[in-house]
């Protein structure tokens, strides 16, 4: 594939000669075509002169016109557009009139996306909770904007965006974006922060709202509303904690939209409206760490801003960090090492099975001028980079003298775009005239940034709770089945946090012994596992199935799989099948006959992980 652009990697754009200041949306949204189609106006900043050309992101994008809006009057201008690179898409070239001006410059494309644009999903009535409408959703992150709109696909350019969304009238639209007018059959949306393009985000569907607090609420379909309202009743508390920790909410508005199950993350920080999945919703707002998550991600990533996907862990590592200690003043200095110490389980998990062929992207800071964003996507950057800020705020003397820094930090860089050196130089400035500037060289960057496999040091974390999984785990995997049946152990009381985490730790074993149908069965019914409706617990639970071999359980193992395409659960259960002679023939099958039903990015690497590209 090669380095496309010297700012990104995964984009043609050139950010370093022009940029997007704003951008205007004229959308019709045809659901019998599955289809968007109109114009977008992009007024951009030249910012040398002479600029002969124009290079834009598309994918599968069906350009008809371009045009150059100058004193009044409509030029238009040459276009082409290349043959599509994997993984990346296509460069579209607006040929500019020689002598162009340093400055502003207007150009309008008229075009219309693919009905198999890969940042969209359309879905059918029957394919929806209420059974009667359509749906239709994006995700754009890291680079599927460019299915969408033809745009500088890069998070080194922000720019403020209007829309006007067309779309059937018994339907209600929602962008990432605040609502400016609404009309029968056609809605207004302004966005008056800067964002990158992946942050471009549009929702259809019959959708009804229940109020979370001020300037908060959540959407979803109707059946599902007040049970969502129930699980995220701690939005508001989250977000005023945010507050105090990062500096004032810049969004004005704090909305959630639970997804259909298709949705392949499990939240994407979309500005004003975060998308959830539904798996979130286990009864008993055990999950709703993940909507902390993306509150943080208000200014961790929408505010401070990777330059390129190569930089993802300044975006994911503070997010995951600012959302441990969110969870943490909610709930406890234990649950916060907890939380951090069970993450460092999970991403053990992904370095040994998904990254265990490409060790590269264990790396903080990894290398994408030969990968697609997509396919280097891992726990890498979340746990790796949240496990050093941990380790550097233990270094330079803990929450207290550390969180005045994130907080300067985040102030430094608001509506920026950064990569890792500005944090560098972030960290030096602030300390440099201290009296903590001794630890300044303490850091070994290049062991942290460069270094392939876990965080190079563990922090010292608080492991009272961690203890207990780690003793039950290491309990069920020594032990025989007459063993355990007659082990106290065995039966404390331990939270959902801990019986996920030991789930997950059992998985991690080398060895179980004695790992049979009625090993599972004694697991199940210990914990209740057969009842629970959550899905970390399930998932886990169905791996165990997987590593007992149980084929006769294999069609619970797929209902699971095809209950929802979060990639975190789907993606871990197919390549465990994959490793399942018996079973693998199946789990094609099954794939094979749901895959259409998934977002192209859930497909795409499913089929990688089922050996099947
Ligand atoms: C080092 C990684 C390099 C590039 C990856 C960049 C972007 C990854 C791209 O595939 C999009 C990611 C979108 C993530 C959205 C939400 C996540 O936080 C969800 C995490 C997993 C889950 O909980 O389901
Ligand atoms: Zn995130």
């Amino acid at each position: 594939m090669g380095r496309l652009g010297v700012v990104d990697p995964s984009s043609y754009s050139q950010p370093d000669l022009i940029t997007t200041e704003h951008s205007a949306l004229n959308w019709k949204v045809d659901f019998g075509a599955t289809k968007i189609q109109g114009s977008v106006l992009h007024r951009f900043k030249v910012l040398t002169a002479n600029l002969d050309k124009i290079l834009l992101d598309v994918r599968d994008i069906n350009v008809t016109n371009a045009t150059l809006l100058a004193g009044g009057s409509e030029l238009p201008i040459n276009f082409f557009i290349s043959d599509a690179v994997d993984d990346i898409g296509q460069k579209l070239t607006l040929e500019l009139p020689s002598g162009t001006a340093k400055g502003s410059l207007t150009v309008r494309i008229d075009y219309e996306t693919s009905s198999s644009a890969s940042g969209l999903q359309w879905l059918n009535p029957a394919q929806t909770l209420g059974k009667e409408h359509p749906y239709m959703f994006s995700q754009c992150q890291a680079i599927h904007a460019r299915s969408v709109i033809p745009c500088q696909d890069t998070p080194a350019v922000k720019f403020t965006y209007d829309a006007t969304v067309e779309h059937p009238s018994e339907l209600t639209a929602l962008m990432s974006a605040l609502i400016d007018k609404k009309e029968p059959g056609k809605t207004l949306f302004k966005q008056e922060v800067p964002i990158p393009a992946y942050l471009v985000a549009i929702a259809i569907g019959k959708l009804v709202s229940r109020p979370l607090g001020e300037n908060s609420s959540v959407w979803a379909e109707e059946a599902i509303v007040d049970a969502c309202a129930e699980e995220f009743s701690e939005t508001a508390t989250m977000l005023k904690t945010a507050s105090e920790l990062c500096g004032p909410y810049v969004w004005k508005q704090y909305d959630l939209l639970v997804m259909p199950p298709s949705f392949p993350y499990g939240g994407m920080e979309n500005p004003c409206l975060t998308f959830v999945t539904p798996t979130l919703l286990a009864g008993d707002k055990s999950l709703a760490d993940v909507v902390a998550h993306e509150i943080a991600h208000s200014w961790t990533g929408n505010l401070v801003t990777n330059k390129n996907f190569e930089h993802f862990w300044l975006n994911e590592g503070f997010t995951v960090f600012v959302e441990s200690k969110i969870v943490g003043r909610m709930q406890g200095a234990k649950e916060l090492d907890f939380k951090m110490l069970s993450n460092l389980t999970d991403l053990q998990e992904c370095i040994r099975t998904q990254l265990n062929k490409t060790p590269e992207l264990t790396k903080l800071v990894v290398d994408l001028s030969s990968c697609g964003p997509d396919d280097a996507f891992s726990s890498v950057p979340y746990i790796k980079g949240s496990t050093f800020l941990r380790y550097l705020e233990d270094l330079f003397g803990g929450p207290t003298v550390f969180e005045p820094f994130l907080r300067d930090y985040l102030k430094k860089y608001a509506y920026k775009s950064i990569e890792t050196k500005d944090f560098q130089s972030a960290l030096y400035d602030y300390f440099i005239d201290t009296d903590k500037k001794d630890k300044l060289s303490v850091v070994d960057w290049d062991l942290w940034l460069k270094t392939e496999g876990m965080p190079p040091v563990i922090p010292k974390f608080d492991e009272s709770l961690a203890n207990v999984t780690k003793e039950l785990a290491t309990l069920w995997s020594s032990k025989s089945v007459a063993d355990l049946a007659g082990n106290a152990e065995i039966k404390k009381t331990i939270s959902i946090h801990q019986l996920i985490d030991f789930l997950g730790k059992l998985i991690e074993c080398k060895d179980i012994v004695d790992l049979t149908e009625s090993k599972i069965n004694l697991l199940e019914s210990t914990y209740n596992l057969k009842s629970s409706k959550n899905a970390e617990i399930r998932f886990r639970l169905n791996r165990l199935i997987i590593r007992a071999g149980l084929i006769k359980r294999l069609d619970e193992v797929l209902e699971f799989a095809n209950s929802n395409f979060r990639m975190k659960f789907c993606r871990p259960i197919y390549r465990d099948l994959a490793g399942w002679p018996e079973a693998k023939p199946a789990a094609i099958r099954n794939f094979l006959s749901v895959k259409d039903q998934m977002m192209a990015v859930c497909s795409h690497t499913v089929e990688k992980d089922l050996g099947l590209k």
